[in-house]
């Protein structure tokens, strides 16, 4: 891969420009600009899967010229986590980024947005920002939120996509964007499951047979939660935690009904729209998903 942007006589006709450096992708999004094309970013950490690509097709319904981020932002891993391990699947992604027609791929090194190792100067997520997810991976939403600003001064998107199985990821980013004013229109995408529920995600590749079975709890408390919605937070939370009590291998982290406007738990008694968070551990393998309900 070179700073500038290639497209090789590849077997996928259509293969996605391959872009490594910030000036490369600079230069080939102001190449597009010039010609009055709109821009959608999608940015992801790669190891792509058919959540994914419902961002990168609703990003082609709404912009004329696709880039896709490919990048492991280590910012937001924390020690012991699973940095290293994560999926690297650079040619199969420009595959299948190829035969959606997507016209620049920006994978840049840890070193080309890092050049000075460790950033001393960070976007923070605020309160918001240490629960949940935050409280299990402190630093995670600072590290998220400032790679998420790096690539939106880099790119300068008209449209950004985000999924909707990251809820606590989009409700931050979207605060960002209000907060500092970001010239970037944000577009949510509804979480892509297999056929028997399980949000799909990159890190379902780490789970065995067994565990992706077990791995069912997630969405199955998910559907519990909904089923009891009429009756209230307090049924909401007991039906959706038994649905973790069958299954001996999976832990459950958190399970929590949050207000979609503030991100803050609800309190017993509520009425109305929320949203239930749920992460659990399958072995070493960390899962979240989330859902809709109206309570009471
Ligand atoms: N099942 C899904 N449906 C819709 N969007 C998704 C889905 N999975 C991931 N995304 C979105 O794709 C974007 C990139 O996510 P990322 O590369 O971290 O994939 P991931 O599958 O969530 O990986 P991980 O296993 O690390 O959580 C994010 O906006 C994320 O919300
Ligand atoms: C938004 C993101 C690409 C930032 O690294 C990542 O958190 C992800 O893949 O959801
Ligand atoms: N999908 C969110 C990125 C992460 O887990 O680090």
């Amino acid at each position: 891969m070179t700073g500038e942007t290639t497209s090789t006589a590849d077997p996928v006709a259509s293969a996605p420009g391959l872009v490594g450096t910030i000036a490369g992708i600079r230069e080939a999004v102001a190449a597009h600009r010039r010609d009055g094309r709109t821009v959608a970013l999608v940015p992801t950490m790669g190891a792509l899967h058919d959540g994914h690509l419902a961002l990168v097709r609703r990003a082609r319904e709404i912009a004329d010229v696709v880039v896709v981020s490919i990048f492991v932002n280590p910012l937001q891993f924390g020690a012991g986590e699973d940095l290293d391990r994560y999926p690297r699947t650079l040619e199969s992604d420009l595959a299948a980024l190829g035969r959606d027609g997507v016209e620049l791929v920006f994978a840049p090194t840890a070193a080309e947005m890092y050049p000075a190792g460790e950033v001393e100067t960070r976007v923070t997520a605020g309160h918001v920002g240490t629960l949940y997810e935050g409280a299990s991976r402190p630093g995670h939403f600072d590290g998220v939120l400032t790679v998420v600003s790096k690539l939106f001064h880099i790119v300068q998107p008209d449209h950004a996509l985000f999924g909707q199985k990251d809820a606590q990821q989009v409700f931050l980013v979207q605060r960002m964007v209000r907060d500092l004013d970001l010239p970037v229109r944000v577009e949510v995408v509804p979480t892509v499951r297999e056929p028997d529920g399980l949000a799909m995600s990159s890190r379902n590749r780490y789970l065995d047979a067994e565990q992706r079975r077990i791995a069912l709890a997630l969405s199955e408390s998910l559907a519990a939660a909904e089923s009891a919605a009429a009756d209230g937070l307090d049924e909401v939370l007991a039906e959706a935690a038994g649905a973790f009590g069958d299954h001996d291998g999976i832990e459950l982290d958190y399970l929590v009904v949050v207000d979609p406007e503030t991100f803050l738990p609800v309190v017993e008694g509520a009425a109305g729209p929320a949203r239930v968070l749920v992460a659990a551990r399958v072995g070493a393998t960390r899962l979240i998903d989330n859902g809709l309900i109206t309570l009471g």
